[in-house]
């Protein structure tokens, strides 16, 4: 759906109250307090009631992101925030567009402001019960004056600030200046210099988008509930299951049992350690070339977060339907609770429920869709996201360092946004196990998975010397895998795997898959310091083309990589 149309608004065009603010322009100097800045959205993807609680929404996570503090976010209900101390550094976030940009500052001033004239809440509705901070939009920014007369405003009540901006094109428009002399004045006011961060580079406007909608699947039945009651389930639905070929033809003839031990094992602590980092890399880098696939061990997340996480999946799944179906996808849409690439009626189904999410960058969420039940769960999908976008950056930092690419960003910025499928395989009847699949066949679209199982039930299989062969990850570890994405970049160096999983008839399984890529509106291509003088053999096009061809077909093999190839 697209988002809801802003209102054009204009410093002038605002109702006199908005301007009323008894602030002595413009002033700068350095700030003793860091300023907040975000380079982001004034839309929510849902229908606020108004366009400052759209606001509050945006800012949330850019002023999370920048406190370091924890955040409660109630979708169009307002946000309570729990600031931690300031950060050491100030912080880029990411971008999405919008009409105009503005500045915000916390709701306390706006409160005291609108009290003085008599008027109760300027319209935060909800947001005035919630306790603490709360953001408001001050005033939309449209020339070089009112940057100063806003940096100032914020200085003087030590506020964070946070700047909320429009795609490149229009900040030019309006500025008639450089992007980069606008945030070099940012910066300077907030006292931080040029400083860089994690998250971005200062002075450098990223110019990006939430994501765009994509398509989505068909509509099928729910496979949990189906597997409730097996004998309820008509001959012409089980059909849609049923495949022509038993899947244990195709089992590898000759796979010793033993023979997962030796999908690779990288350590992470060693390889970024210097005194093992070179054999660790060298690991990584024969993993990639002859495996796609690696198991990561001593990743350096917590053993409490990531049992948690499974704890939080189990217990989600195992709520009501009609609860899980509250969080369903909407037609036309990828995120929630359903299924991935049903395109036809006529296609073999998949003998799973999936819920996806949209989980890095914060601005990206959709939090709509982040269950309430467990209430564990938001705060332990958002500790385990971050710490799994760690590794991932890590990882693919040291795969550029293995791939002579010289500047790593070209590759760590495949970690720059991620994803999370989280995988209900029911146990299927005994008598048609055989030939029903919990996931077809498939490469992942992405960068680079990170895939956690959450129990000891095996089901994953990876394509290897024409057979499958089944892989069980070790305790504790996070089961790497090279996606599409990578493969394109690396010219086909790394390739990314065809695996699929299958289904018991007895137990349960589940997994959380993390697949991490760059933000929205990059090019995805054959990277020139990998193809130096050889040809390119794949096409470049946009990532929403990309995404578009993955998200409109079936799972279906290395397909969408043949479609990339430069025949
Ligand atoms: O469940 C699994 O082990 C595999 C999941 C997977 O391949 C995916 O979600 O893309
Ligand atoms: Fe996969």
């Amino acid at each position: 759906m697209p988002p809801p149309a802003e209102k054009s608004r204009s410093w002038s065009s605002l109702p006199a109250p908005h301007r009323r603010q008894a602030i002595t322009p413009p002033t700068l100097v350095p700030a003793a307090n860091p300023i907040a800045v975000r380079l982001g959205c004034r839309r929510c993807s849902h229908d606020a009631p108004s366009q400052t609680q759209r606001v509050s929404m945006a800012t949330t996570s850019a002023y999370v992101a920048a406190a370091g503090g924890e955040a409660a976010v109630w979708p169009c209900r307002g946000t309570l925030l729990r600031p931690r101390p300031p950060p050491p550094r100030l912080a880029f976030l990411s971008r999405t567009p919008a009409r105009g940009a503005s500045i915000s500052l916390p709701t306390g001033l706006h409160r005291a402001a609108a009290a003085a004239e008599g008027r109760t809440g300027m319209g935060v509705g909800s947001e005035e019960k919630e306790e603490g901070l709360t953001w408001l939009e001050l005033e939309p920014i449209d020339s070089d004056d009112q940057l100063d007369w806003a940096l100032a405003a914020g200085q003087q009540r030590g506020a964070p600030i946070v700047l909320l901006c429009s795609p490149l094109e229009v900040i030019k428009g309006v500025f008639g200046n450089s992007p980069a002399s606008i945030f070099s004045k940012i910066l300077d006011a907030s006292g931080r210099g040029a400083e860089s961060t994690d998250l971005g580079k200062p002075g450098v406007l990223m110019e990006d988008t939430k994501p765009r909608n994509l398509g989505g699947s068909l509509p099928v039945p729910n496979v949990q509930d189906l597997a409730a009651r097996p004998e309820d389930l008509p001959p012409t639905l089980l059909d849609r299951y049923l495949r022509p070929q038993p899947r244990t033809v195709d089992l590898l003839p000759d796979a010793p049992a033993d023979e997962q031990e030796h999908v690779p094992v990288v350590d992470l602590g060693r390889l970024l350690g210097q005194e093992h980092g070179a054999e660790e890399a060298a690991r990584l880098r024969f993993a990639c070339e002859n495996w796609g696939f690696f198991q990561v061990v001593n990743h350096g997340i917590p053993e409490e977060t990531m049992e948690e996480m499974k704890r939080n999946v189990m217990g989600f799944f195992a709520l009501p339907l009609a609860e899980k179906a509250s969080l369903a996808q909407k037609p036309g849409g990828i995120e929630g609770y359903g299924q991935a690439f049903v395109v036809s009626e006529e296609q073999k189904l998949d003998w799973a429920d999936m819920f996806y999410l949209l989980t890095q960058p914060p601005t990206y969420r959709d939090l709509h869709l982040w269950p309430s039940h467990p209430s564990t769960f938001k705060n332990c999908l958002e500790s385990y996201s971050a710490e799994v976008q760690r590794v991932a950056g890590e990882l693919l930092r040291v795969m550029a360092e293995n791939l002579g690419v010289r500047d790593h960003s070209d590759m760590t910025r495949l970690a720059a946004t991620q994803s999370t499928r989280m995988n209900y395989y029911p146990p299927c009847p005994e008598a048609h196990v055989d030939r029903v699949l919990g996931l077809s066949p498939h490469s992942d679209a992405t960068g680079l998975t990170l895939l956690l199982q959450v129990s000891s039930v095996p089901g994953l299989q990876i394509r290897r010397n024409g057979g499958w062969l089944p892989v069980m990850p070790l305790p504790g570890a996070l089961l790497a895998n090279v996606g599409d994405v990578i493969e394109v970049f690396t010219n086909g160096k790394y390739k990314s795997v065809e695996h699929r999983a299958v289904v018991n008839a007895r137990e349960e399984r589940m997994s959380i898959a993390a697949f991490h890529s760059s933000e929205n509106g990059t090019t995805y291509g054959p990277l020139e310091d990998i193809v130096g003088d050889q040809e390119a053999r794949y096409r470049s096009i946009s990532d929403e083309e990309f995404y578009k061809l993955v998200v409109s077909s079936e799972l279906d093999g290395k397909k969408i990589m043949d479609a990339m190839k430069i025949s």
